[in-house]
């Protein structure tokens, strides 16, 4: 729906007297006043207070719930990135349809009657999966990321020729609600430092955006050097921790006259999986943005709703060691990754009541919540028996071990096959060199579980076989580096595998297709296993199950379990990693379960070890701060009846 139309349809929702109000096009502005250190919209003046949703974080069926809630606490405006990868799967085919569907997301906030601050890249991080950008623009593996590089800058020319043009239309002086565009993300953080690449952006914006928009930069104090640019209004990221006086001081070196803007004002923080789980408090948060809004800075608070990392989309960090960020990106944020306002919401919004008017109205109340089981999984089968539905196309064969990249596969597994050439009787040795193992390798010979060797770790495993023994390893990507001065985070083998003195050659490459298996089939029929001993490592489980009543948002908790995936009805989930930890539960949005006795189907791929008893269990309420060592005080510490849940349910056969 085009802006103009939008107009009309906002007038049947706003006053009458707000819509006379309201500016036709042609004079509607959003510009700098240097002379008075402020911005104007409309020629008044203007501060936006601002919060971060990630619309690729959220079902576009709760886009509507969260931006009213948004609105409610007192936001005029929100923020939120386009990733590149999210809506060009594969180079040249584009998907902006579903929870895909920008501007419909555009549309949802122009009726809570939001502005929006825009960040299209082509580098976005977010912990999102290679900071925004395709990882088959890795398929030329000596590209250079984020620089002036061609190749790079023909896809990112050819992408942003198609995206920009469907944003024009919703800029606010034609009519839209988009009053200003980031250009790239904190670039001044990167080892580039390439200024023809951040002008070569800035001309495309303003060839396909024209010369009005306000283009800005965001950076860290230590980022203005690279990251700011001459006709690009430059703005800062820092959080309540942070000495903001210091920081809007360097920043007056830049733009010395104009309205002080924090872009990323830090409510909370990321997880990574294995380390502790992030929160900031309430006090430290509310009197930071107090202090900024007193001196008239405009804010985005980061993030205001973090949202979920479904799927594969997760990212990753490199801080001395490879750290996948968690499947939640609950960020500790105002409003809860469920959707629900928290303490650290309501004291937000008093602060913002101090300097300008907040919507009256109660609030919506906190989604309706579900306990459910425990349910117990049967196993379908080990992730080997379905290699030929998993890869219907065959494998491809090379000397050497293939990249995912190579291959084309851009997320999830591929499984690498090897035949041993002699007979091992010792345990020998198994490792790949150079920390080649992008980023966990689970190890099987003839169908064995023999264990894990992953990137961090510098652990070899010891393996016996026989001439002629299948030596299969399943390769995990567990999320593309997103931050950090090497994006190029090639997944799969990198290096050929070492078995004692033999460097392994002569590979299958299996690239996996297991949400298409799990969504769409799962025969009756159960292939055979043609090894003697128990499948063990990754196998699937799964269970059909009936919710005799209605459906709550709910949390999936999996205790016992090690590691893999879950899909809901089909729904990729995201991952789990109870051994690890910080996070336990998972969040189930309730519209994907069905009702009134409708059976729901629960799959899961367990990469490690099943507890003895392959149950799961839906809470009422998510756990998020639980490192493996610390779990088991916790369980200890939940009630029985939240361990026990409700009753436990007829369920059908699977
Ligand atoms: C101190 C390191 C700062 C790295 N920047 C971060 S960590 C969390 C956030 C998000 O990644 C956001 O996408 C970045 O722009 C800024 N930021």
């Amino acid at each position: 729906m085009a802006p103009k139309k939008l107009s009309c349809l906002r007038s049947l929702l706003l006053p009458l007297s707000l819509t006379l109000l309201l500016p036709q096009a042609d004079t509607r502005s959003f510009v700098v006043d240097r002379g008075h250190d402020r911005f104007l919209l409309d020629g008044a003046p203007f501060r936006y207070v601002s919060g971060s949703l990630h619309y690729f974080r959220v079902p576009r069926v709760l886009w509507a719930d969260r931006l009213l809630k948004m609105r409610w606490s007192g936001l005029n405006a929100i923020q939120f990135y386009v990733p590149w990868n999210y809506h060009e799967p594969q180079p040249g085919v584009y998907n902006f349809n579903g929870s895909r569907d920008l501007i419909a997301f555009l549309n949802e906030a122009a009726l809570a009657n939001l502005l929006v601050i825009l960040r299209p890249g082509p580098y976005i991080c977010a912990e999102w999966e290679m900071g925004g950008l395709p990882s088959w623009l890795l398929r030329k593996p000596e590209i250079h990321l984020r620089t002036s590089d061609p190749d790079f800058l023909a896809a990112v020319d050819s992408w942003f020729k198609v995206l920009l043009p469907k944003i024009y239309p919703w800029l606010y002086h034609n009519g839209g609600n988009i009053i200003s565009i980031q250009v790239e993300n904190e670039y001044g953080s990167y080892r580039a430092c390439d200024f023809s690449y951040m002008r070569h952006l800035a001309g495309l914006f303003r060839a396909l955006l024209g010369e009005k928009i306000l283009l800005f930069t965001t950076d860290g104090p230590e980022g203005l050097k690279c990251g700011s640019l001459r006709g690009l209004y430059t703005t800062v990221d820092f959080g309540p921790a942070d000495n903001m006086t210091k920081i809007f001081t360097l920043l007056r070196k830049y733009e010395p006259h104009g309205p002080l803007v924090n872009s990323e004002y830090y409510t909370g923080w990321l997880d990574y999986w294995g380390q502790n789980h992030s929160t900031r408090s309430v006090s430290a948060v509310t009197k930071g943005l107090e202090n900024m809004l007193k001196l008239g800075a405009s804010v985005n608070m980061y993030m205001f709703h973090g949202g979920t990392n479904f799927g594969y989309w997760n990212g990753a960090d490199k801080k001395g060691r490879f750290l996948p960020i968690t499947t939640s990106y609950d960020y500790d944020a105002p409003i809860s990754e469920a959707g629900d306002p928290t303490p650290k919401l309501f004291a937000l919004r008093d602060v913002i009541s101090k300097f300008q008017e907040v919507p009256l109205g109660p609030l919506p109340p906190p989604s309706p919540k579900m306990m459910l089981g425990p349910v117990t999984l049967h196993l379908v089968g080990h992730l080997l028996a379905f290699l030929d539905l998993l890869c219907p196309r065959g494998p491809i064969h090379s000397i050497l071990p293939m990249t995912f990249e190579a291959v084309k596969q851009d997320h999830g597994f591929m499984l690498y096959r090897t035949y041993m050439t002699h007979t091992i009787f010792e345990p020998t040795p198994f490792w790949v060199p150079n920390n080649g193992v992008h980023d966990r390798a689970y190890v099987m010979v003839d169908g064995v579980f023999q264990g894990v060797v992953e990137r961090n770790m510098r652990d070899k495993l010891f393996l016996t076989g026989k001439l002629g023994s299948k030596l299969d390893i399943l390769v995990e990507n567990m999320g593309r580096l997103s931050f950090g001065s090497n994006s190029s985070d090639f997944k799969g083998l990198l290096k050929p595998p070492i078995l004692g003195q033999t460097i392994l050659t002569q590979w299958m490459m299996f690239p996996l297709k297991i949400d298409n298996l799990v969504k769409w089939w799962f025969p009756l029929q159960l292939p055979k296993w043609p090894y003697p001993q128990a499948p063990s490592g990754p196998t699937f489980y799964s269970k059909t199950f009936p919710i005799l009543g209605s459906v709550g948002d709910t949390f999936l908790y999996l205790p016992g379990w090690t590691k893999g995936q879950v899909w809901i009805n089909g729904f990729n989930l995201g991952r789990y990693w109870t051994k690890q930890g910080p996070q336990q539960t998972l969040y189930v949005p309730r519209f994907l379960l069905f009702p009134r006795g409708a059976l729901n189907k629960i799959t899961l791929l367990e990469l490690e070890d099943v507890p003895l008893q392959p149950q799961v269990q839906f809470l009422d309420k998510p756990i998020l701060n639980s490192t493996s060592t610390l779990h088991r005080t916790h369980i200890n510490s939940l009630s029985a009846d939240t361990l026990s849940a409700s009753e436990p349910m007829e369920l059908s056969g699977h």
